[in-house]
């Protein structure tokens, strides 16, 4: 049976989700999931784009021991140089740089004739080479090209050094047939291309991103490269999950198998989507909430008699545990890092020690505590930022009634120790508190986007709200998890504010030693 790599961008091409910032810390929690997943590579950030993402790939080339970081880079020194700054000393340094090769890039985007596109790809090949023992080339809207141009600058990144080829669907465009006579045409038309490994990077325009990534795998494709969850820019991109289960599933089929771990996919479905803020929609294939639902009297009949009537997967093979944990107030240390250790979270004792407490705390008000608020907390804590910095919400109230106007105070600490205590009013209890917490914070902000979710189920839930802000000029997203949503809101915007205050202090401790 073949073996295809699976090329993880949840960090790269999966951050190009609109709305979507993860901080390096956060990152660095993906990339150690995406490890225990068993992913082949990690692409891990595009490290010209900024420090934070030049920062993010560094740290995750020294963490990642058991799969390859890579990072992108255009055809460009300056940008191939950073890849290499933020990798090397890592165990094998990779380089994942691009071009574009159809008419409408090359004329209207690149500016560039086709003759000066070969000699710049072929150019940024040669020159990472001397730095990269791997490097993979993209054809940027590959499925848009001119068949013979593909082939005619293939066959010359492929003598610079390139060992892998990427064939991207940039936009979404192409049909699982073409898409499959794509692969062959290449295979059999580029001359030199024995040895080369060829990979398919597909997006969701169409919603066809997981046929047409199956489609190549039919028809040679080594590599799959898409996102958890199928984040990523515009649609988003294939699903990785759910090409590594159609694999598992169709193995009949496809004759195909990946090295993933097919019992991580729901915890890394969970993390992906609580640090993005994207939440997975309930009918997703594989990995959605109804995915093992059976809803009508027939289904469930069926079911009930033989589970194969109506089931395919198992809920098992994908780390959905059937077995309902018990964890409540009574429990103890002991039981709530065998848990924590058991939803793969290595937390420091002391980190351990604060969930625990938050846990208990939850329990005393919460009838039964399920894995997802176990997920909810350790996840948190594991993400937290650096003591400190920002600003702590001490006290709330709020003062609601149908003919009232809503009214919050609100009590905020600031770094520094002070406090600050001040009310106001809004049209509704949450405008209430944002109204109120930009009175008191120094800096000017404005709410671009809030989202709330449940986490678990029944009336007790946790609420786990998402914000994105301006804050001080700079985009910022937060999120805040409570039992009340209300107290859930005001954590979420400062949690935004926070993480803003975060880069602009890791920005200045950069400037005083770079001054030093
Ligand atoms: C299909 C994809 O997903 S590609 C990856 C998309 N990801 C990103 O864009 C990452 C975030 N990007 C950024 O931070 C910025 O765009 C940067 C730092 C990369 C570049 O910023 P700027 O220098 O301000 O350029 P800007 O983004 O406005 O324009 C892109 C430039 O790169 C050029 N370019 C685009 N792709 C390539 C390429 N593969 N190789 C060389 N040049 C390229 C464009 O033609 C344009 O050049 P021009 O300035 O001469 O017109
Ligand atoms: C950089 C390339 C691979 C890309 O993301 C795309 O073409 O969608």
């Amino acid at each position: 049976m073949r073996t295809i790599e699976i090329f993880d961008t949840t960090l790269r091409d999966g951050e190009q989700s609109a709305g979507v910032n993860l901080n390096t810390i956060e990152k660095i929690e993906v990339a150690k999931q995406l490890e225990r997943l068993g992913v082949d590579v990690i692409e891990a950030g595009f490290p010209a784009a900024s420090k934070g993402d030049f920062d993010a790939v560094q740290r995750i080339g020294s963490t990642i021991k058991n799969s390859s970081v890579t990072g992108l880079a255009r055809a460009q020194q300056r940008d191939i140089d950073a890849v290499w700054e933020s990798l090397k000393g890592t165990a094998e340094p990779r380089l994942h740089v691009f071009l574009a090769t159809s008419p409408i890039h090359m004329t209207h985007k690149l500016k560039m004739t086709p003759d000066q596109v070969i000699d710049t790809a072929v150019q940024a090949v040669q020159y990472a080479k001397k730095f990269f023992p791997v490097v993979q080339w993209s054809a940027e809207d590959a499925c848009r090209s001119d068949l013979n141009f593909l082939v005619k600058i293939m066959e010359r990144v492929i003598d610079a050094g390139a060992s892998v080829i990427n064939l991207p669907d940039t936009v979404g465009y192409i049909t699982p047939h073409k898409y499959g006579e794509l692969f062959r045409y290449v295979r059999e038309n580029v001359p030199n291309i024995g040895g080369v490994k060829l990979s398919a990077h597909c997006h969701d325009d169409l919603g066809m991103a997981t046929a047409n990534s199956l489609a190549a795998i039919e028809n040679g494709a080594d590599q799959i490269e898409g996102t958890i969850n199928g984040i990523g820019e515009r649609a988003g991109n294939a699903a990785l999950e759910e090409v590594a289960v159609a694999l598992r599933i169709r193995e009949d089929f496809y004759g195909a198998t990946t090295r993933l771990k097919l019992d991580e996919i729901k915890k890394t479905s969970s993390l992906v989507s609580k640090l993005t803020g994207m939440r997975v929609p309930a009918n997703k294939a594989v990995v959605g909430d109804n995915a093992f639902a059976h809803e009508s009297g027939i289904h469930q009949d069926g079911v009930l008699k033989e589970k194969t009537t109506y089931e395919i997967i198992t809920p098992e093979l994908i780390g959905v545990n059937s077995n309902r944990l018990v964890l409540g107030k009574h429990s103890g240390r002991h039981a709530f890092k065998n848990k924590a250790v058991e939803l793969g979270f290595d937390l420091t004792d002391e980190k351990l020690n604060e969930a625990f407490h938050t846990f208990k705390d939850l329990a005393d008000k919460k009838k039964e505590i399920v894995d997802e608020d176990l997920f909810s907390i350790l996840t948190n804590k594991q993400t937290e930022m650096t003591e400190g910095v920002g600003f702590t919400l001490e006290r709330m109230q709020v003062q609601y009634g149908m003919d009232n106007i809503p009214t919050a105070t609100i009590e905020l600490k600031f770094e520094d120790g002070n406090v600050t205590r001040l009310a106001s009013t809004g049209s509704g209890s949450v405008e209430a508190i944002y109204n109120t917490i930009e009175k008191i914070l120094p800096g000017k902000s404005k709410l671009l986007d809030y989202k709330i979710n449940s986490v678990g189920g029944g009336r007790d839930a946790l609420a786990e709200v998402y914000v994105r802000l301006e804050y001080d000029g700079e985009n910022t997203s937060g999120r805040g998890t409570a039992q009340d949503v209300l107290e859930a809101s005001a954590r979420a915007y400062l949690n935004a504010v926070n993480r803003s205050a975060q880069r602009s202090h890791s920005r200045g401790k950069e400037a005083v030693q770079a001054s030093l």
